[in-house]
């Protein structure tokens, strides 16, 4: 497995973050044996399917340094350690309500050096802080998801878009829109990857 992929897309990465990105297929089938936080069959396409699919909200955004970015329902890391390898800078906190997926995720974290990343056990509701972006993947229906962050936005941005969130979905999402009643931005990742998985994914903006 060649993180080949990552550097298509994105190839202005520094060898720091080649060379993170190059460890992750060893760590999650290491923690992945030890506590199950991927599917084994995505396991093989770890780079597509997990590390590309997460940077497609790199592709919408840009985070900015001074900013704070919450992950919530990370599992075992995504999109937040992709998002983290790419914006160094930028401090992420990812939250689960499973406390043995942030195991995993701490383990990550550590291996590959990351000190722009924290991480907790915790429910998304219970989270007491503020943030720039929420970003998040296959957790919930927007309809459901939208009250537990929906508080947790500092009021001032200075980024391309306003604070907000940033949440990646795929399939048909009219009916999910229109029942969460919220006003959404969509961003087709076929725009911005070929491959085959990425036809029906997108990434929804929704501004706080
Ligand atoms: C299907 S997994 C997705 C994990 C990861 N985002 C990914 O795409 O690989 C959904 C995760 O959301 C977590 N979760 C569900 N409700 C949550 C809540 N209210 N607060 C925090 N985490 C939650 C679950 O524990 C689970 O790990």
């Amino acid at each position: 497995m060649t993180s080949d992929i990552i550097t298509k897309y994105f190839p202005d990465l520094t060898a720091k973050q080649v060379e993170q990105y190059e460890q992750l297929p060893g760590l999650y089938e290491f923690w992945n044996n030890q506590i199950n936080v991927i599917s084994r069959k995505d396991i093989e396409q770890l780079y597509e399917r997990h590390v590309l699919h997460s940077l497609g909200i790199a592709k919408v955004m840009a985070f900015k340094s001074s900013e704070r970015v919450l992950d919530v329902g990370t599992g075992g890391g995504f999109p937040g350690i992709p998002l983290a390898i790419m914006f160094p800078e930028t401090t992420f906190h990812l939250v689960d309500s499973i406390g043995k997926k942030i195991k995993v995720v701490n383990e990550v974290v550590q291996a590959l050096g990351l000190t722009n990343v924290t991480a907790t056990h915790a429910r998304a509701e219970q989270i007491n802080e503020e943030f720039d972006f929420v970003i998040s993947r296959a957790v919930t229906r927007l309809k459901e998801f939208y009250p537990w962050v929906k508080g947790k936005f500092y009021k001032q941005g200075c980024n391309k878009l306003s604070n907000g969130i940033l949440y990646l979905k795929g399939g048909d999402l009219t009916e999910e829109i229109a029942e969460s009643g919220l006003k959404v931005r969509q961003y087709h990742l076929n725009d911005y990857f070929e491959e085959e998985f990425f036809e029906t994914k997108q990434v929804i903006y929704v501004k706080a």
